[in-house]
């Protein structure tokens, strides 16, 4: 039967769980073996059932919060490790539960706490101690059984510290282990690290490549025996128990772990810590061995409380795929003691296929399960796991070591009974068995479309949730980009309005300049006039002088009302003041010749030339030419 076992994690020091109550979060401890686990209100069961509901799981043993790393080795490891040390049995620990649970704390455990895995090499060590066997007498032998690359780990470990752990006193495994190995042996203790990680086995002792890539391993049917191997995975000779926990130190620094919701150091893949012990007399040249593994699944997780996505969710998709698969080869392995063949599905992940190939779980490996819970995790997820152990309790392994009869198909079955007399008896039983096996099948089939449709719903929600956010980003992006050009175009606005506003205060400069000019030309035309009717009143009859003056006031006028026209009007009295020299401003004479009419009338009395305008008016009226640059009054 595989052993099962429950550790209830330790809540944080500040949640009031009472002890005395043996309650805690949603599991209530009956006694050593029992555990009842209540639905909480928040939970999926409590909706479904709309009410408390209970359930009683047991088990080998249960370890409350309270108990120790060592409590859980001695009562797990130390009868695995005495079966290992004194019958060379094979034998597998492996722990379960969903993410965060504690299974890694209860393998490996901090410094101050160390876990199973270096209690049990410690304790190897202890029980070896003095019969040794050296790297050379040991590969020598060990060889011709094995031909796996082997690093001496003296050797492999040279550059790094050692790893100091806190550790019992000698005599704690004195009462543990009172019988001594056999003194007539030899010992030596060899150390591998599968990993499986999305389905692919990986030696975690192998170099990464620049890329941190590693090379997928198979499986391979191992020469001295019917089981399977990983093939070309590398194993540690150990000297002494410091090399043994500095490696285990160095190797879980290369597992792949990450940060979730449900735990800031999740596994992300299953790890195999692969203990091989060997037992030899070298006189004899006799050599024998037998492996314990110690296997820390990753934890189940559900994608909404694990809160993953990309390779998260598809490595997550994976360790569910790998664990489901385990728990149907533990199911069908129940209905197979119930007198039912069985297939068993171990070849669909590849987890189970080095589990069932290696001989734990089939042959007659001593196997235990370690269920870790949390109780003030997810009763939904908590609880399955629970059940899921339950189908484990009940199987009793198969005698035989060879684990392929445990898999034969029920055709074989039948063809190979086909060779005996053919009794209708017989038949019927064999229809019936049929008829059975065909019911599993089926129950089979409909547990894994469940999950089908289960996987799929968690990732159609977490694509959703996905499409939603990036949709939620480009929204984001486009509207950043939108308001950046707005204001860039207010800006741009903003300089035009400015400088045509400059524009409209420099025409109205130049307007009102223009208006001081056309007046100040005004009042020089009326001084002229005035000149001319007092001194001379000859000139002022000649017509032509008088047209002279009228057409200029006109165009001085129009000046002052057309921004566009006065400029054009400026330049064309620059034109014309070319054909009035400043000497003799306003000479009769010359202003016909201007107008296209020279003088004609001989008997006219010419007048006589106008003094020029005395140089005190003129330089504000420069001035205010030259400034709006329209017409250089200079020459005026
Ligand atoms: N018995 C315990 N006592 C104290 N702390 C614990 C105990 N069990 C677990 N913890 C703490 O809980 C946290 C999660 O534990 P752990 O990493 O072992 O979970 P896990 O089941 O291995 O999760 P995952 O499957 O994601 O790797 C860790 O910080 C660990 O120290």
């Amino acid at each position: 039967m595989i052993q099962t076992f429950l550790r209830v994690k330790k809540a944080p020091p500040q949640s009031e769980d009472d002890d005395a109550s043996q309650t805690y979060g949603f599991v209530t401890i009956l006694n050593d073996d029992d555990v009842v686990l209540v639905s909480p209100e928040d939970s999926h069961a409590f909706r479904v059932s709309k009410s408390k509901t209970s359930e009683k799981t047991s088990f080998s043993k249960v370890f409350s919060p309270t108990c120790s790393q060592w409590d859980v080795f001695a009562s797990i490891c130390a009868p695995l490790l005495s079966q290992s040390l004194f019958h060379m049995n094979d034998a597998l620990l492996f722990t379960l539960g969903v993410s965060g649970a504690g299974k890694t704390y209860t393998l490996f455990g901090p410094q101050s706490h160390p876990g199973v895995v270096y209690l049990a090499l410690d304790a190897l060590f202890y029980n070896i101690r003095g019969r040794e066997a050296s790297f050379p007498v040991v590969e020598s032998l060990r060889s011709k059984l094995d031909k796996s690359k082997v690093l001496e780990g003296s050797k492999y470990l040279k550059h790094d510290s050692p790893h100091p752990i806190q550790l019992p006193p000698p005599d704690a495994y004195a009462s543990l282990f009172p019988q001594k190995p056999d003194p007539s042996f030899q010992y030596a203790i060899y150390l591998c690290f599968p990993e499986i990680y999305n389905d692919r086995i990986f030696d975690l002792l192998e170099k990464p490549s620049f890329f941190g890539h590693r090379h997928a391993l198979s499986l391979k049917k191992s020469s001295s025996s019917d089981k399977k191997s990983v093939a070309g995975i590398q194993k540690v000779f150990l000297a002494n128990p410091q090399e043994a926990f500095q490696l285990v130190h160095k190797v879980l620094q290369l597992r792949k772990s990450t940060s979730t919701k449900a735990n800031s150091v999740s596994s992300r893949s299953h790890l195999v810590v692969s203990i091989e012990l060997f037992r030899l007399q070298s006189a004899k040249n006799h050599i024998e061995s037998c492996q314990l593994d110690l296997v820390d699944l990753a934890g189940s997780e559900r994608t909404r409380s694990a809160e993953t996505s990309g390779l998260l969710l598809r490595e997550g998709a994976s360790i569910n795929k790998s664990l489901l698969t385990l728990g149907q080869c533990l199911e069908a392995l129940r209905r197979k003691h119930d007198g039912r063949q069985h297939i068993i599905p171990f070849r669909q992940s590849k987890l189970t296929e080095l589990l069932f190939h290696s001989g734990h779980l089939s042959g007659t490996a001593k196997t235990c399960m370690l269920v870790n819970i949390d109780p003030l995790g997810s009763f939904d997820e908590n609880a399955q796991v629970m059940r899921y152990s339950a189908n484990a309790r009940e199987i009793i392994p198969s005698q035989s070591p060879s684990y392929t009869d445990n898999f034969m198909s029920p055709s074989l079955n039948h063809s190979a009974s086909q060779s005996k007399s053919i009794s209708s008896e017989a038949i019927q039983v064999q229809n019936e068995q049929l008829l059975r096996e065909n019911d599993c099948l089926r129950q089979l089939l409909a547990d894994a479309d469940a999950e089908m449709v289960n996987l799929e719903y968690q990732i159609r929600e977490q694509m959703t949730r996905e499409m939603e956010e990036r949709v939620s980003q480009v929204e984001q992006t486009f509207l950043n980009r939108m308001l950046e050009e707005t204001a860039q175009g207010i800006e741009y606005t903003d300089q035009k309005i400015e400088k045509m506003g400059e524009w409209v205060r420099r025409l109205q400069q130049g307007n009102k300049e223009k208006d001081e000019c056309i007046t100040h030309l005004e009042g020089i035309i009326e001084q002229l006039q005035e000149e001319n009717n007092d001194e001379q009143k000859p000139a002022l009859q000649d017509t032509s002088n008088l047209h002279y003056i009228d057409n200029n006031r006109r165009s001085s006028r129009k000046l002052h009302y057309e921004d566009k026209q006065a400029i054009e009007e400026a330049h064309n009295l620059h034109t014309k003041r070319k054909l009035w020299p400043e000497p003799t401003l306003l000479q009769s004479s010359e202003t016909d010749e201007e107008e296209g009419k020279p003088e004609t009338n001989p008997k006219k009395k010419s007048p006589s030339p106008l003094k020029p305008l005395s140089p005190s008016r003129r330089p504000p009226l420069a001035k205010m030419y030259s400034q709006t640059g329209d017409v250089d009054i200079n020459q005026l």
